[in-house]
């Protein structure tokens, strides 16, 4: 009740770029009063890795956004170097059971909303984005890449099975073969790479350059109308989002199953103590 009085009173405010920010602050949300276009930043430092609260939080700002009837929506990170390190593997180390339970099902609505989301979505991606940041940027109609990045999904590689949201983004961005490799090897890759192969759209120089490709893809649609627009991006996604409500629920008995298994216990300690071990190399 609060926060859409808050609201409300910021829509009035003259300003060029309004802010909706939550209250915790792991998301931002700017809106541009030219344009009409709100930009959600992940902002859960040091590397946006997706535990229960940044899930939750995106979430909320993705409904935030369709109700303010935004024109379109940016996703991009406050990281200079992270767009998102992906899932928080702290919260499937060792995981609290009911945090776990509850970890899957915000991941699941995060890709939900934005997969089925009204409005146009484009992704700056400032960074590096392994798995889950990968999932984020390709669930997006659009991707704009920094150079000196890498992006893709290297489930496979820590042992994990890429869930089937994961396989829905690839296979509307690449050719099957080629989503299908990539895919089942765990393969990460560089900016480059990711444009020659059509997984990120564009490669520019700074975050600003990002925000200003992401804003003319939305603006490729200004002269459409909007319900027809929406309800066919709905209509190429119906299938996918068919079965993904089909298999939702075993997804997430397959992610707990898969998660409390001894051997991915063991992999998953071994893996975050490696991340450690990197930085403690780096002080060196
Ligand atoms: C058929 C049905 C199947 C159902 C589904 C079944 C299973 C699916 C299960 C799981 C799916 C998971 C998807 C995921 O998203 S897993 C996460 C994968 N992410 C990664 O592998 C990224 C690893 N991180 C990096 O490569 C680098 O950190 C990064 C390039 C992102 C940033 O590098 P930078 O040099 O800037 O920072 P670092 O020094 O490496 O990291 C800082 C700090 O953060 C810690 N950390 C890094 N990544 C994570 C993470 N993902 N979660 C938690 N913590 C992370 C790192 O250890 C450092 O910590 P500290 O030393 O400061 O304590």
């Amino acid at each position: 009740m609060m926060r859409s009085k808050f609201l409300s009173l910021l829509i009035r405010a003259p300003s060029v770029c309004r802010s909706m920010s939550t209250a915790t602050k792991l998301t931002t949300i700017d809106v541009n009063d030219k344009t009409g276009i709100a930009t959600l930043t992940l902002n859960r430092s040091p590397i946006n890795a997706l535990n229960v609260e940044l899930l939750q939080d995106l979430n909320e700002s993705i409904k935030e956004i369709e109700d303010n009837k935004s024109r379109g929506l940016i996703l991009t990170s406050s990281n200079d170097k992270v767009f998102s390190a992906g899932l928080d593997l702290n919260e499937m180390y060792r995981p609290d059971k009911d945090r776990a339970r509850l970890l899957w099902i915000k991941l699941q609505d995060v890709w939900l909303a934005l997969y089925s989301c009204d409005l146009p979505t484009a992704a700056a991606i400032n960074g590096y984005a392994p798995a889950g940041g990968c999932l984020l940027a390709t669930v997006c109609e659009y991707r704009v890449m920094l150079p000196k990045c890498r992006i893709g999904f290297n489930e496979t590689q820590l042992g994990i099975v890429p869930p089937i949201f994961c396989m829905f983004n690839f296979l509307n961005v690449l050719p099957r073969r080629v989503a299908e490799r990539s895919l089942s090897q765990g393969q990460m890759f560089t900016t480059e790479q990711a444009l020659q192969i059509g997984l990120v759209d564009d490669v520019v120089s700074s975050k600003g350059e990002a925000l200003d490709k992401c804003t003319k893809f939305i603006d490729t649609f200004a002269k459409v109308n909007p319900l027809a627009r929406s309800l066919a991006k709905q209509q190429f996604r119906a299938a996918d989002l068919q079965r993904f409500q089909t298999e939702r629920a075993k997804d997430l008995e397959s992610f707990l199953a898969f998660i409390n298994h001894p051997q991915m216990q063991e992999g998953l300690g071994i893996y975050l103590n490696s991340l450690k071990k990197k930085q403690q190399l780096n002080a060196v």
